[in-house]
Order: C-alpha cells, then sequence, then structure tokens
C-alpha cells in the first residue's frame, strides 16, 4: 500500500480518489507533525504553505511524486526533485476562475472604499461623506499579463461596461481580437489605463516591473492591483506613490514576504489588502485537490500523468541517446523566444541527419519548452510543453530532411510571428559539444552556453575594434567571439562570450555606435 502525506490544508472532497482507493493511505498532518515517518511517504501533497527542501526530500527516500494543488510551485525545489526523481505536478488551471473573481472583488472594493467603510460602520461611525467612490463603469482596465487569469478578469470587466486594454508581449492578435481586447505596448497601457492589474508570473523581466519609472508615466490617480505574485509591483516604489498621492489606491493579495510584516505599505489607509486569498474557495480548492489526487493515483497506478512538469518519460535508454539535442533544442528554443520577444504564430523544427532518426517528438517538446520558458508562469518541460504551446495559440510542426547542411545531424528551428520570422540552426558534434551553426541567413559557429552578446552590425573595418574597445572600457572581458556574414561590406553579425552579465550601460553604449544595428544579450 503507498502512503500519502497531505501536509497543507485541501478540501476532503477533492481528495476523494485518494481516501476511497484500496491503493494508498492517507495522513493529513503538517511535515513537522509527521518528523518521526517521512520516511514512509511515496506521495507529499501540498498548496504554499509546505516549503519542499532538498533537506525534507532527503528525509524522504520513499518519496516519487509531490502533487501541488494549485498553480505556483515556488515552493518547492524542482531541480532538487528532479535530481532526487520526484515527479512534481500541479494543477495549472482549478483556481483560475476564483483568482480572477478575487481581482474584481478587490477592484471593486478598493474603488468604493468597502473595507474602509465597513470598519467606520463595526466602529459605529455613519460617515457616508467619507466614501465617495468611483464607478468601474466607462473606466480603462490595463491588464499586464494576459494568460489565464488575465482572461477570465477582462471578460468580466467587459460585463461592467470596462474597456479592457491589455500588455502582454507574447499574445497573438487572433486571441487578443478572439476576446474582443486590444494588445498594446506598455507604455501605451501605462499612460491610458485609470485601473492596472498585474497576472504575469514573477520571472527576471517582471520583477518590479511596475517600478519608480514605469509607475511614474501612468494617469496621476491611477490604481494599482497585484493578486499575481508579491515584488511585480516593486513595494518601495507603491510606497513613494502612495506618500506623494499620485498612486489613488492600492489592492494587494500578494507580498515579496508573507506573512508582510513591518512592511510599510500596510500603513496606508488607501492600501486594501487580503492574505494571499485569490485561490481560497470551496469550488478552487475542491478543483485542485481533485485534480491532483487523480494524477498522484495514476501516477502510482504506473499510468502516465498529465501535468508533470519536472519529469520525461522516457526509458532511460532513450533518455541517454537524445539528451545531447535535447540540451540542444533547449537552449535553442530559449534562443528564439529571446530573439522573437513579440507573439508569435508557429514554430517549425526540422531534423537533419542522424539526429532524424531518433524520438524527435521529445527533442521537438524539447525546443517548445526552451521557448515557453521565458514566457510562462509555470515550469515547462517536455511532458506539458506541446499542451501550453497550443494553449496560447501557436501551432508547432515537425519536417524531416534529407539535406544535412553539411553536418551529420542538424536541427533548425524557424519560429513566425506576424511580421518576423526568426531561423536558427544547431548542430551536436560529439566530444565537442553543441554547436549554433546558424542565425537567420548568417553561418556562425558558436557554443551556446553562459552570458553571450549579439551585434548585428555592418560588415565594415573598425566595427570589431570598437566592440571590444567599449567592452574593455566597461571591465568586460571577452573569452570567444565569432563572426558571420552573408557578403563582403554587407549586413554581420557577431556572437561573444563574457565573462558576466551586461548592464544597460555596456548595451546603451554599443548601441550608439553608427554600424551597429541590434545589440541583445542571452544568459544561457
Ligand atoms: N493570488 C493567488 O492566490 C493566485 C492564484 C493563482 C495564480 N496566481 C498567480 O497569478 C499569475 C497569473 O497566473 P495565470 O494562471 O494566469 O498564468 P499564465 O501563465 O496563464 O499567464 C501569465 C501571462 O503572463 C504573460 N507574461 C509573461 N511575461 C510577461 C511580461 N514580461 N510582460 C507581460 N506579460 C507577460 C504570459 O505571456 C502569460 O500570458 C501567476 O503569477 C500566478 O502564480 C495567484
Ligand atoms: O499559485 C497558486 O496556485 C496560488 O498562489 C494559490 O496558492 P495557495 O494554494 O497557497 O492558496
Amino acid at each position: 500500500m503507498f502512503q500519502i502525506l497531505v501536509s497543507d490544508s485541501m478540501s476532503s472532497e477533492g481528495l476523494k480518489p485518494l481516501l476511497e482507493s484500496p491503493l494508498v493511505n492517507v495522513v493529513q498532518k503538517k511535515v513537522d507533525e509527521a518528523a518521526n515517518e517521512l520516511h514512509i511517504f511515496d506521495a507529499l501533497l501540498v498548496r504554499s504553505a509546505t516549503k519542499v527542501t532538498n533537506e525534507l526530500m532527503k528525509k524522504m527516500p520513499n518519496l516519487k511524486i509531490i502533487g501541488r494543488a494549485g498553480v505556483g510551485v515556488d515552493n518547492i525545489d524542482i531541480n532538487a526533485a528532479t535530481k532526487n526523481g520526484v515527479v512534481v505536478i500541479n494543477s495549472p488551471d482549478g483556481n483560475t476562475i476564483s483568482t480572477a473573481e478575487h481581482t474584481f472583488a478587490m477592484m471593486s472594493a478598493l474603488m468604493r472604499y468597502i473595507p474602509q467603510a465597513y470598519v467606520t460602520v463595526k466602529s459605529n461611525e455613519w460617515n457616508r461623506g467619507a466614501f465617495v467612490g468611483t464607478e468601474l463603469y466607462g473606466k480603462t482596465l490595463g491588464i499586464i499579463g494576459f494568460g489565464r487569469i488575465g482572461t477570465e478578469l477582462a471578460k468580466r470587466a467587459q460585463a461592467f461596461g470596462m474597456d479592457v486594454i491589455v500588455y502582454d508581449p507574447f499574445l497573438t492578435e487572433e486571441r487578443a481580437h478572439e476576446i474582443g481586447v486590444r494588445n498594446h505596448t506598455l507604455d501605451e497601457l501605462l499612460t491610458a489605463a485609470d485601473i492596472i492589474t498585474v497576472h504575469t508570473p514573477l520571472t527576471k523581466d517582471t520583477k518590479g516591473l511596475l517600478g519608480k519609472y514605469n509607475i511614474g508615466k501612468t494617469k496621476k490617480g491611477v490604481y494599482l492591483i497585484n493578486c499575481a505574485r508579491g515584488g511585480i509591483i516593486d513595494e518601495d516604489a507603491l510606497v513613494h506613490y502612495l506618500e506623494n498621492g499620485h498612486v489613488k489606491g492600492a489592492a494587494l493579495d500578494v507580498f515579496v514576504v508573507e506573512p508582510p510584516v513591518n512592511n510599510k505599505l500596510l500603513k496606508f489607509s488607501n492600501l486594501i489588502a487580503t492574505p494571499h486569498l485569490g485561490a481560497s474557495t470551496k469550488e478552487a480548492q475542491l478543483n485542485v485537490a481533485a485534480q491532483v489526487s487523480e494524477q498522484v493515483l495514476r501516477f502510482l497506478e504506473g499510468k502516465p500523468v498529465a501535468s508533470s512538469i519536472n519529469l520525461p518519460t522516457l526509458s532511460k535508454e532513450v533518455f541517454q541517446k537524445i539528451q545531447p539535442f535535447y540540451q540542444l533544442a533547449k537552449k535553442m528554443g530559449n534562443l528564439s523566444s529571446q530573439f522573437m520577444k513579440i507573439p508569435v504564430k508557429e514554430i517549425s523544427i526540422q531534423y537533419e541527419g542522424s539526429v532524424a532518426e531518433l524520438e524527435t517528438s521529445f527533442i521537438t517538446k524539447s525546443v517548445l519548452a526552451g521557448f515557453l520558458e521565458p514566457r510562462v508562469d509555470t515550469t515547462v518541460n517536455e511532458v506539458n510543453a506541446g499542451l501550453i504551446t497550443k494553449e496560447r495559440g501557436i501551432t508547432f510542426s515537425e519536417k524531416i530532411s534529407s539535406n544535412t547542411s553539411g553536418y551529420e545531424n542538424c536541427l533548425a528551428v524557424k519560429v513566425t510571428g506576424n511580421k518576423h520570422v526568426f531561423e536558427i540552426k544547431g548542430t551536436y558534434i560529439p566530444n565537442y559539444g553543441e554547436r549554433i551553426i546558424g542565425i537567420n541567413d548568417f553561418n556562425i559557429d558558436f557554443y551556446p552556453a553562459g552570458h553571450l552578446l549579439y551585434i548585428h552590425h555592418c560588415d565594415k573595418p573598425g566595427v570589431i575594434g570598437r566592440v571590444g574597445q567599449i567592452l574593455g572600457n566597461h571591465e568586460v572581458n571577452i573569452a570567444t567571439m565569432q563572426v558571420g556574414r552573408k557578403e563582403k561590406g554587407g549586413e554581420a553579425i557577431m556572437m561573444l562570450a563574457v565573462d558576466h552579465s551586461l548592464d544597460e550601460k555596456v548595451l546603451h553604449d554599443l548601441k550608439a555606435c553608427d554600424d551597429i544595428s541590434a545589440v541583445k544579450t542571452f544568459d544561457l
């Protein structure tokens, strides 16, 4: 019989598949309370409260699967789980509606001073003049991040007669059109919206997305809402703009540190807050617990699971053969995504030479996982990448070609957006490693790892020297440098590996050079 530890509070109705299964025994206890019996458990079910660290996993040698009844897996050390051979699954859409509804409730409460007025009535005050609010009708709602929750929120706001504008660099025109919203640039949204709400994952691009600079561009009297992850709205910047009155009010369900003890934001009467309640409804909790219970049971019965976010489902032998291509494919997907920071409609992957004889569908999923990684909240891997790509309205295909581009094996990824196409080619050379051998129509040859600097420039004497000079001035050491061009004196590209991440000042100086038309950096 399999032993299952449920360490956070979960809907007992949702847990029914497990509670009623003769295959498993369910223990509902906090990790601390189960300290003496951790070694017996085959599965661990958690929400966000239990921190699943490597140390905890080491105390659970029988552990095979962790089920997160919710979306965010930031409380689980996924790398450690993967290393320990533990599958991690979640329930990505079980709490979408509840969180969208909570955001809507926060917006209404914020604009009508409901929490503040409630407190006064409870203290026997009847001060109607102090709480004159603002209608939602006719106001412009700016939604940053238009995934599952953003989309559901938009539908509700439209029903209230709000004008919805969105900013999501990865949203296709077709999808925006389907929901009846307009995708804008971030600046357009910031200057036009009366209320701004964020629904992105917390990534290095979204951390502090609404910081001092960007909030400064918003309308005076703007309202800000964060029911996604603490830190997307920079907390110090919010203090600044609440203090000077630029932001009229803010609603937060999430904080950088939870609970937000001694947080300066809490002193503002025009800041309303809830203790991370987005997913706290009976329905969401039933959904997430039921989804996770069914998946855990399937897994323990030896059946495939749908929402695994870490481990591949290949035999060890097959996996070993494709591993080099799997890593290369992931990096090529990631580079494509970063080169094409715009909505994408199609991804096609072409296999040439010996790689075409392997399990290409798995390698394709690696390209997709690498591509999606910078764009989505949940961890994507070969198991869920296809599904998430389709969900985002992106089609993907693979092709086998007899043309080998002169290499023993070659992988070619083509990413198509509305107006732009990006192509990248790579190969794996045994005992030498992964190489990128083509970017768009340029032949090049570099190792895709570390801190990379890409420059699109004019093939003229002195440009390479100027690049070296600028990097030198900023104390940046060049490890390797490759140059590719189509014809003498025409367009050219260079890819440099440098010893550390480059800051904005270096990029600014490079972009200021006359003969340089594009500069990008990548950390792989
Ligand atoms: N408060 C809660 O209890 C609660 C509950 C569920 C989810 N969440 C959080 O809500 C957020 C959204 O969840 P979801 O299920 O809608 O996720 P999702 O992955 O469906 O959507 C995220 C969207 O953000 C977009 N995005 C990524 N980077 C961006 C950027 N730099 N700028 C603008 N948009 C960007 C993506 O393209 C995607 O469309 C997540 O942070 C999640 O952890 C909170
Ligand atoms: O990521 C999530 O699903 C939400 O933040 C909800 O977390 P919770 O399960 O702790 O309420």
